[in-house]
């Protein structure tokens, strides 16, 4: 078996990307999917964090067009993610991987705290480790929180695990004409307002010089191409 190119890295999933064909929810087939491929990456030796997102059960900024209180709304969004992280443990643990879920809200009957240390400790000790609750803070995104918690706890790649194949000029999704950038700066994604990860996040990766790989999850073999060292997706760096 090749060597890992990383030695730990951080992916992030959307909430989405549990959903499957439905149009909210968790699809289980889906989730044990995606924890398969994180156990595959974890037996060739690489420390895994994992970061999901919460926009297939509520997002604080849907909730709050609706009438509700940005802030509750958002606090809502952060217990979904929570949620989202507990069914990736339950089918992680299933899989025979052992994983612990850190919250950055204070949960402790059903996770522990979030703190960098134990978040070290536990990938040193060959658990993966989800981070809940986003940042813990309203007004920010779980592309935020994968961006802090990548930074903080050194790892080596941000892994935007989404629905298109990469970082585009435009949101391929509603632009046909969209071009695929198979790699570009940080300053290039923000002066272009490419709408892949919001700004917050890709500031604070540009600040730290943390990669980040923007990839389809639902490629297969993708995940463990691009951990051999294979050119998957669209690399976000800080020259081009
Ligand atoms: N320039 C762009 N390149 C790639 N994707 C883009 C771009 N602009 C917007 N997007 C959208 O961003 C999404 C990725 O963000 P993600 O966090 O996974 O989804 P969401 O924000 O809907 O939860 C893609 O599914 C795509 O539709
Ligand atoms: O640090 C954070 C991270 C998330 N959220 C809330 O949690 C929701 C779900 O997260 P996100 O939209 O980032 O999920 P994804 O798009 O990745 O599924 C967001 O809409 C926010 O309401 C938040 O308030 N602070």
């Amino acid at each position: 078996m090749t060597a890992p190119a990383y030695r730990r890295i951080l992916l992030k999933l959307s909430g989405e990307a549990l959903m499957g064909a439905g149009d909210h929810g968790i699809d289980p087939e889906v989730l044990e999917r995606l924890a398969g491929d994180v156990r595959d990456l974890m037996a060739t030796g690489v420390q895994v964090a994992l970061v999901i997102g919460g926009g297939n059960i509520f997002r604080g900024a849907g909730l709050a067009a609706r009438g509700m209180n940005r802030v509750t709304g958002d606090q809502i969004g952060m217990l979904a993610t929570v949620m989202n992280a507990l069914a990736m443990q339950d089918t992680l643990e299933r899989l025979g991987v052992p994983t612990s879920v850190l919250s950055a809200l204070p949960i402790g009957q059903v996770c522990v705290d979030y703190s960098r240390r134990r978040a070290v400790q536990e990938l040193e000790q060959g658990r993966a480790v989800i981070f809940a609750a986003g940042t813990g803070n309203p007004f920010f995104t779980t592309d935020s929180a994968a961006s802090l918690r990548a930074i903080e706890i050194g790892a080596e790649l941000l892994i935007k695990a989404t629905k298109v194949d990469g970082v585009y000029s435009a949101d391929p999704l509603t632009d046909p004409n969209a071009i695929f950038y198979p790699r570009l700066s940080y300053d290039q994604a923000l002066r272009e307002g490419l709408g892949v990860m919001d700004a917050t996040a890709i500031v604070l990766c540009r600040d730290h010089a943390m990669p980040v790989r923007v990839m389809n999850i639902n490629e297969p073999d993708a995940l463990p191409r691009l951990l051999r060292g294979a050119d998957v997706g669209s690399l976000v760096v800080s020259e081009h």
